[in-house]
């Protein structure tokens, strides 16, 4: 094994135009890995803490760059990121941020990648990982704070389930935001893109559902295989807490209709995934519309779980969900998201690895849902940052990456 000699730390830009951190970790033979932090906008409440980009690289530098460089073995990732969290010295990467904490944790598992000349996936999942590759869930329609006047419900995903291979899924998923774009201008409805690249119509949430049952039988028709879709409801961003209710664009709903409602989407629609359908407090509620729906569909928690083992197993102990998104930035190392991916799948939770709605060219999720053999990940349809991972994936698919 060989020590990090290095650590440098950078802003570069993000998706959406804004600083993020970047690391480079350096190895004493040589080796060298790169990563930068996603960012999201409809944070969970309970996430690691995110600083501004300057105070999170200048407090980094400070605590844990010293405590690596010359100290610890990159490609023991555990004791890497056991260094990254004795250095912030918090639950919450509140001192160094957990944007500078997953950067480098993220950094030092390619430099041991490359050190030991294996793809990314097979160092962090072992020889025999690359077998299995996640079904990729593409966001063709949303709002929520992803876009401003546009669907209450944050993402439409395009869900192709059918599909024998990754490459055939992904192109999928881009045929079906191109079909949403055909029949958006079919009915004269002018849209731009969101944060994730999917549409952002100003149109109601039923409009959104039609628009997404004709766009998947459409494409599913035309590929051979089923296609279904899902959604995430974020439904902690559409939560008032004063007057418990939900909140879309023309309506509300209590926590009891609000169950409703999407109990009965689901089977109106067949939908494959419905990701934060309740507020992020409301393990009850998850629990009630798991019970109803989870034997025909994935009930995944986000802002419920924020990648956090702790919380998903509250969420075990009470029967809230049978899925978690995974986003190695809301914990702060890949060694907590690998923790809570083994949670989950120990749990008969189905766990879906998630991009953030600010990201960059960074590869790194797509090989840690082929490392972890997770089922499903979610890293939207079209736009380069989004098309950076699901490129990758169809890569690794076909075994070439040397990354
Ligand atoms: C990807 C998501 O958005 P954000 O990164 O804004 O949390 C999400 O909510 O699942
Ligand atoms: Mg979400």
């Amino acid at each position: 094994m060989t020590l990090v000699s290095e650590v440098r730390l950078r802003q570069v830009l993000d998706s959406r135009g804004n600083r993020t951190v970047e690391a480079d970790v350096v190895t004493e033979s040589g080796g060298f890995g790169r990563a930068a932090a996603p960012s999201g906008a409809s944070t969970g409440e309970y996430e690691a803490i995110e600083l501004d980009p300057s105070e999170a690289i200048a407090s980094a530098r400070e605590h844990a760059v010293p405590r690596l460089e010359g100290k610890v073995f990159v490609g023991d990732q555990r004791d890497v990121d056991r260094t990254l969290r004795a250095a912030d010295g918090t639950d919450d990467f509140s001192e160094i941020g957990a944007n500078s904490a997953v950067a480098i944790s993220m950094a030092a598992s390619k430099a041991a990648a490359d050190v030991t000349g294996a793809p990314l996936y097979q160092h962090l999942g072992g020889a025999f990982r690359g077998e299995e590759f996640p079904t990729p869930l593409g966001n063709v329609i949303g709002g929520g704070e992803h876009a401003a006047d546009a669907t209450a419900i944050q993402e439409f995903l395009s869900a192709p389930v059918g599909a024998p291979n990754v490459q055939d899924a992904v192109f999928a998923n881009a045929a079906v935001h191109q079909e949403v774009h055909d029949l958006l201008a079919e009915r004269d409805i002018a849209a731009g893109k969101g944060d994730e690249g999917a549409w952002a119509p100003s149109i109601e949430d039923d409009e959104a559902f039609e628009l997404m049952a004709e766009a998947t039988d459409s494409v599913a028709d035309e590929v051979g295989f089923d296609i279904k879709f899902g959604l995430d409801v974020a439904g902690a961003e559409m939560y008032d807490e004063d007057d418990d209710e939900y909140v879309y664009r023309e309506t509300t709903r209590s926590t009891d209709e609000q169950i409703e409602y999407i109990a009965d989407l689901v089977d109106e629609y067949d939908l494959a995934y419905v990701e934060d359908p309740l507020d992020e407090d409301d393990y009850a509620g998850f629990a009630e519309l798991t019970q109803k729906v989870g034997d025909r569909t994935l009930v995944c928690g986000d802002d419920l779980f924020v990648t956090n083992v702790e919380r998903l197993q509250t969420g075990i102990e009470r029967g809230a969900g049978n899925s978690i998104l995974v986003k190695p930035n809301q914990i702060g190392t890949l060694s907590d998201a690998f923790d809570a991916v083994e949670l989950a799948v120990e749990n008969g939770y189905r766990p879906v690895i998630s991009h953030r709605s600010g990201e960059t060219e960074d590869t790194t999720i797509a090989h840690l849902a082929v490392a972890t053999g997770a089922p499903y990940i979610k890293t939207g349809a079209v736009g380069g940052e989004r098309t950076a991972k699901l490129n990758e994936l169809i890569r690794i698919e076909q075994n070439v990456s040397r990354l």
